[in-house]
């Protein structure tokens, strides 16, 4: 598999205590991959938009100023969602093995602010799935989730701010370290696009040949593909 090495140091960052993040479009299955991950390796798990609609529940001033933006499909200042980010990895620093946060960076310049206050991830995990394909699972998921920004109106918008902000976060990573970003398709089911994510996870651990399946995946050809071209 692409090299994995990361040679970045950031003091504040508890040793040992590895970063990340898991990226793709409105509806990909950002939330879905992330129980699993959760579940099978304990890391704490922070994902930004619900951070934010926590503060929009609790009526504080930054779900004040962030409603309407959320509701429009647009992107919250970087400020107020690295504040928020910050705040709860300090607060977990001594009680986690790590941190798995889903839908952020959303656009170039928050990537390259945490980078710079907070430090490089281990592994961003770019889950990648056709339009047609999220607009669906938004929809049925608006059945139920009471998510403001789960109709039809919002989700174009976020599909238009995804596609012009937040793809570009992907080629950012790929480009800042080869081997860092692993590209996996969330069409297949859940427990399938997961196999993947579970092996670069291992990867990065040095536990690769504790596991069958992600050994035989490590010897072969085949794990080229997990890199983003
Ligand atoms: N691989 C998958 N196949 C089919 N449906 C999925 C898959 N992954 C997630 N879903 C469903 O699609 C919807 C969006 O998934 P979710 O994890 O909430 O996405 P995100 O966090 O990226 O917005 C949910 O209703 C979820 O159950
Ligand atoms: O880092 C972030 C994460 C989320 N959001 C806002 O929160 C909404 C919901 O994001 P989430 O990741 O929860 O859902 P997704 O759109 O990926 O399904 C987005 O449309 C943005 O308005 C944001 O501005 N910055």
């Amino acid at each position: 598999m692409g090299q994995r090495k990361v040679c970045h140091h950031n003091p504040n960052l508890p040793k040992g205590r590895p970063i990340i993040f898991v990226l793709g479009g409105p509806g990909s299955g950002k939330g879905t991959q992330c129980d699993r991950i959760v579940r099978d390796f304990g890391y704490l798990h922070l994902s930004a938009g619900d951070l934010l609609r926590d503060e929009v529940k609790y009526g504080t001033e930054i779900g004040q100023e962030c409603e309407q933006l959320m509701k429009d499909g647009k992107l919250v200042p970087v400020e107020v969602t690295l504040k928020l980010i910050k705040k709860a990895m300090k607060e977990n620093r001594n009680s986690t093995t790590g941190f798995l946060i889903d839908g952020f960076p959303r656009a170039v310049d928050q990537a390259e602010v945490f980078e710079k206050k907070v430090g490089r991830p281990k592994l961003v995990v770019f889950l990648d799935c056709p339009r047609e394909e999220m607009e669906k699972r938004l929809l049925k998921r608006g059945e139920t989730s009471g998510r403001s920004d789960d109709n039809m109106d919002t989700i174009l918008k976020r599909f238009d701010t995804f596609l012009l902000e937040s793809m570009p976060v992907v080629k950012y990573y790929d480009n800042l370290q080869p081997g860092l970003v692993i590209k996996v398709s969330s069409v297949p089911p859940p427990d399938d696009v997961y196999k993947e994510i579970y092996c670069a996870i291992l990867g990065f651990r040095g536990e690769m040949d504790t596991d069958p399946m992600c050994a035989a995946l490590h010897h072969s050809d085949s794990c080229d593909r997990l890199s983003f071209a």
